[in-house]
This record gives structure tokens, C-alpha cells and sequence, in this order.
């Protein structure tokens, strides 16, 4: 253990080294209550040894300095002639843990030592299971988010962002851009490979569709089956147009054969488009409504296509 002795008694400071020394303990001292919590910052000690009663600022003050100034626990025992039960009180008050009566007798500092070696270690096992579990949080919070097939965003993820961004365009007076896909003719597609090969071309399809938007701040998410979302802030209705062209073309670039539909056929989508500078009352269930119709018209005149 790094044990940090604070006492302005050259003493005191020497004999409990010599009590401590045959110890495998690294030992630091300060011969008063500043330098002590100045060294408390630089060596990160387990356990301090505080002297109560000390020129300049008193072992309290150092205590309840320490308490204020650093987050971390850290075991600190008082060294003091003064034990009465009101010392005692004050004393863990300001944020001591244990009390040391003066002249200190080996065995008992001893003793304490190792009691204070088992809490920091305890203590030492608490902090890395708490890093541990906020790593795990962290990536149960990341995969929440995401499509267990695809890897994409999620439908709860887009629901989150849709009403986070519709507000934000709302607030801006900003265009935004909200597109529904749709694979064509999937079911004949599972029906032709089988589920297992479905599945593949919904991974190719997500991955083309993520990659082929750009900024930052658009989302590509599975909505369900075979319908993907897109949502584009900032976007309005001319670069709608641009990139509804190029989802188009870039499915159409995976040259998935299509042999459900016949034999030359490959993988195509249709594309819902809506780009509106939402006023106030626009909602999200309408954004949704609206661009699923035009899916519905899209698809209705003859798939591969968008319409906006
Ligand atoms: N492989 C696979 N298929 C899925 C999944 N989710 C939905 N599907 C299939 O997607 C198909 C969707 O079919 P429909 O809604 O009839 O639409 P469609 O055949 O694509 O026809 P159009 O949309 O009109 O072009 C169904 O056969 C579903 O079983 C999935 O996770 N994996």
C-alpha cells in the first residue's frame, strides 16, 4: 500500500516509518497539513495518516479538505492525543475513518494496517467491476440502438431521432428529408432462395444504403422486414431528388439476381420520398403516412423508382 503520513512532528513522522518499514509499504510524509494535501495529489496514496493537532491548518481542516477537493475514498485514520468521544465525533465528522490514540503503539497501527489493506483492496475490486459494468452498459445502451440482422439503426432508434430532428427543423425552419424503401418482390425472393439467402440480401441492401449516404447526421434504419427509413436533416427537396435517384441506382449496382421474377431480373427498391420545412403542427406519424404513400405510388407504377 501508498501510505501518506501528514504530521508535523519529525517524531512521530520517523517512528511510525520505523513501525511501517519492515512492511511491503511505500511510505510518503509531510510535516504539515498543506504539503500533505498537496502530496495527496501526487502520489494517490491507500490509506492516510492525519495528525490532529498541527501548526498551520489542524488534521480536520486537512481531512475535510481532502473530502472536498478529491472524489476518490480514501481510508484516512486521525493520530491524536485527543480521544475524547467528542474528538472522536469531530474527527469522523470531517471525514476521518479511524482514530489512532498518541503515543501510537505498533501492534495496534499494525492491526489497522491490515484491516485498512483488505478495505483497499475490496475497494480497488468495487472500482473495476463499476468500470467493467459501465463498459457493458455502454454497449447494451449501443446495441439497443441497433438491427440484430443488419447492423443497422433500429425502428426505436428511428423513432428517437425522427422526433429529436423533426424538432430541430421545426425550430430551424430547416428542410428535412424522410424516405421509405422497400425491397421489390421480396416474398418471391424468399420464396425462389429461401429465408437464409433473404436474409443475406437484406444485409447487402442495409449496407449499400448506409454507405451511400454521406453526412454524419443521416440515418439509415430497418424498419421492419424488408422497409428501410432514411432520414436526412437539412435536406430539402432538390437534394431529396439527388439521393432518391442514387439509393436507386446504388441497389440497383448490387446486381442481386432476381430469378423469382425471371431469369434476366435483379434486386430493385422503391422509394417513398417527402421534403418539407416542417411548420409547427407536422408530426411524425404524418412524415411516416405521407412518404408511405408515395412508396404505395412508386410501387403502383411499376416499382425501381422513386417518387417524392
Ligand atoms: N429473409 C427474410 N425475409 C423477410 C424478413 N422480414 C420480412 N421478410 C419477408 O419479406 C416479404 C415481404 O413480402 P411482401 O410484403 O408481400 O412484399 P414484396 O413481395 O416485397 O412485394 P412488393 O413490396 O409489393 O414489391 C415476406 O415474404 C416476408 O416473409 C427477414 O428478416 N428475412
Amino acid at each position: 500500500m501508498k501510505i501518506l503520513i501528514i504530521d508535523d512532528s519529525k517524531i512521530e513522522r520517523v517512528i511510525i516509518r520505523s513501525y511501517l518499514q519492515h512492511l511491503d509499504h511505500e511510505v510518503f510524509d509531510a510535516e504539515n497539513g498543506e504539503t500533505g494535501i498537496a502530496m495527496f495529489a501526487e502520489c494517490n496514496p491507500d490509506i492516510v495518516l492525519l495528525g490532529v493537532v498541527m501548526v498551520g491548518i489542524n488534521g480536520y481542516q486537512v481531512a475535510a479538505q481532502i473530502r472536498d477537493k478529491f472524489t476518490d475514498w480514501v481510508p484516512i485514520i486521525f493520530l491524536s492525543g485527543k480521544t475524547a468521544p467528542e474528538d472522536i465525533m469531530i474527527g469522523i465528522e470531517a471525514g476521518g475513518d479511524d482514530y489512532l490514540p498518541k503515543p501510537i503503539k505498533k501492534q495496534i497501527l499494525l492491526a489497522k494496517m491490515t484491516a485498512m489493506e483488505r478495505i483497499a483492496a475490496m475497494r480497488t475490486q468495487l472500482l473495476q467491476t463499476t468500470k467493467k459494468l459501465e463498459i457493458a452498459n455502454e454497449e447494451l445502451e449501443r446495441l439497443a440502438t441497433l438491427d440484430g440482422l443488419t447492423g443497422i439503426a433500429n425502428r426505436r432508434h428511428l423513432d428517437i431521432t425522427m422526433a429529436k430532428e423533426l424538432a430541430r427543423a421545426k425550430r430551424h425552419a430547416q428542410p428535412l428529408t424522410f424516405i421509405i424503401a422497400d425491397i421489390d418482390f421480396f416474398k418471391k425472393y424468399n420464396d425462389h432462395y429461401g429465408h437464409i439467402q433473404g436474409d443475406e440480401c437484406l444485409k447487402a441492401v442495409a449496407s449499400i444504403l448506409d454507405s451511400s449516404l454521406r453526412r454524419p447526421s443521416e440515418l439509415v434504419a430497418r424498419y421492419g422486414g424488408e422497409e428501410f427509413c432514411m432520414l436526412l436533416p437539412n435536406t430539402d427537396i432538390k437534394n431529396a431528388k439527388l439521393v432518391a435517384e442514387k439509393l436507386v441506382n446504388a441497389v440497383r449496382s448490387l446486381e442481386f439476381r432476381h430469378e423469382g421474377i425471371d431469369k434476366q431480373a435483379i434486386v430493385t427498391m422503391s422509394f417513398g420520398v417527402i421534403s418539407l420545412v416542417p411548420s409547427r403542427d407536422v408530426t411524425v406519424k404524418e412524415l411516416m403516412l405521407q412518404a408511405d404513400e408515395k412508396l404505395y405510388q412508386a410501387k403502383e407504377n411499376g416499382r425501381d423508382q422513386w417518387i417524392i
